[in-house]
């Protein structure tokens, strides 16, 4: 039923004009989409392909949605920064379902801004200062353990380093023991829930997801409480979040504004987790395959913007229409799925000449405005950013 409405919802005949295949019926071009993705190029080869045929705009239909993929500072430009409103985050069913409504990601406007104000302050270069023994002596002693170690499988290094680092900053968890343990096995039964099919049924991923979010959030409800009744007090992110800004007893003479509902409050915490965390793994084990293969660029500044224009972590800022609009001469009609591949943004040779070679040079001098992405730009720019380099940079300073 839901791929049938989704199939019945959106229109072909409407995208006519805009160059393209949309491929087998049912299941357009995903394969092809989904076999990129997984290559060791990633998507740059599906997008490259269907660029040099069609042009910057083209439309296809991957992943149960007709979609326009586009590329290319201008459309850069209109779909980070447009005008408010012209188009929301674009995120699956499930993800929608999994992280609540009340999720940054979930939030337009007034309500989103909001939202990001409250966060910024404890993700500020200031509001991070407290948690920099903590990640410097982790790191030290992920580190030291790694020359007993027959093989160092870094990706899997990489994750619990940033999990146990966020766990940390968000509630205070410990490194080790069976509180960190629970938190470990929840967030990852999570994370594969995001992007899977949409039957809530027992033994599915999404059932699973929904389950362990649940679990996750009781975790999170006993600590509030805890930190309510003033137990104990920790300098995290939520104690600070709930001394300033959450409605506790009647709020009266508060001021509401700058207020969270608990609801609130576990959405975004769990948002941050989400956002966070697959993001900086991925990142910091690129740094350190580009550091292995490039020795000589230790010394050099800009290392993690170049890692991240090259292995462009996050390949595609996915968004919806929110109302009609032009770019490059063609029509977007509301509703319409809009992707913006950024790998071939990143690839420009005009801007990075031979795009493939890892130089952080490249970054000495200043860019044109939309030609590097690496933590987006615009209203939806990544809030993480300060925290994410400060881990990479102490990983790799001990490294
Ligand atoms: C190297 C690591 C990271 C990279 C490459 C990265 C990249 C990005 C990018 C490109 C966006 C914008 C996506 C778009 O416009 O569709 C974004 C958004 C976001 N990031 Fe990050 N991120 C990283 C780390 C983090 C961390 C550590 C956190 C949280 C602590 C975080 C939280 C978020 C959130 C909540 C958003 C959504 C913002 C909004 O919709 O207003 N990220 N990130």
């Amino acid at each position: 039923v839901f791929f049938l409405r989704k199939l019945l919802s959106s229109s072909p005949k409407e995208m006519e004009a805009i160059p393209g295949s949309l491929g087998l019926p049912v299941v357009g071009e995903s394969f092809s989409f989904i076999s990129a993705f997984s290559s060791p190029s990633g998507i740059f080869n599906f997008m490259k392909e269907r660029q040099e045929r069609y042009g910057k705009v083209f439309k296809s239909y991957v992943l149960g949605r007709f979609t326009v993929f586009m590329t290319g500072r201008e459309a850069s430009k209109i779909l980070l920064t447009g005008k408010d409103g012209m188009v929301s985050l674009n995120l699956f069913y499930t993800g929608q379902q999994v992280l609540g409504p009340t999720s940054l990601l979930q939030t337009t406007g007034d309500a989103h801004k909001r939202l990001r104000r409250l966060i910024a302050e404890p993700l500020s270069v200031d509001g991070l200062k407290k948690y920099f023994n903590f990640i410097s002596t982790l790191a030290l002693d992920t580190l030291e353990q790694w020359p007993a170690k027959k093989k160092v499988l870094v990706l899997e290094e990489a994750s619990t380093f940033t999990l146990k680092v966020i766990g940390n900053m968000i509630m205070s968890l410990e490194p080790m023991g069976e509180e960190q343990e629970k938190f470990r096995s929840n967030f990852k039964t999570i994370s594969s829930s995001f992007a899977s099919l949409p039957f809530n049924l027992p033994g599915t991923a999404f059932y699973e997801g929904i389950k362990a979010r649940d679990s996750m959030y009781e975790m999170l409800d006993s600590t509030i409480a805890n930190r309510r009744s003033a137990e104990s007090s920790h300098q995290d992110f939520l104690e600070s979040l709930i001394m300033k800004h959450t409605k506790s007893g009647d709020g009266k003479g508060d001021d509401q504004e700058n207020k969270l509902t608990d609801q609130q409050l576990k959405d975004n915490i769990l948002t941050l987790l989400v956002a966070g965390h697959d993001t900086t793994t991925a990142a910091l084990t690129w740094t350190m395959k580009f550091l292995a293969e490039n020795p000589q660029v230790l010394e050099k500044l800009r290392v993690i913007s170049e890692t991240l224009r090259r292995a462009t972590i996050l390949p595609w800022y996915s968004r919806k229409a929110a109302q009609d609009f032009e770019i490059d001469g063609y029509q977007i009609k509301k509703g319409w799925s809009v992707n913006l591949d950024v790998v071939s943004i990143h690839h420009d040779p005009q801007v990075f000449p031979d795009p493939e070679k890892f130089d952080p040079t490249r970054f000495d001098a200043p860019l044109r405005p939309y030609s590097y992405l690496g933590f987006g730009n615009g209203p939806r720019m990544c809030p993480g950013i300060n925290l994410a380099k400060l881990e990479i940079c102490i990983f790799i300073h001990h490294l």
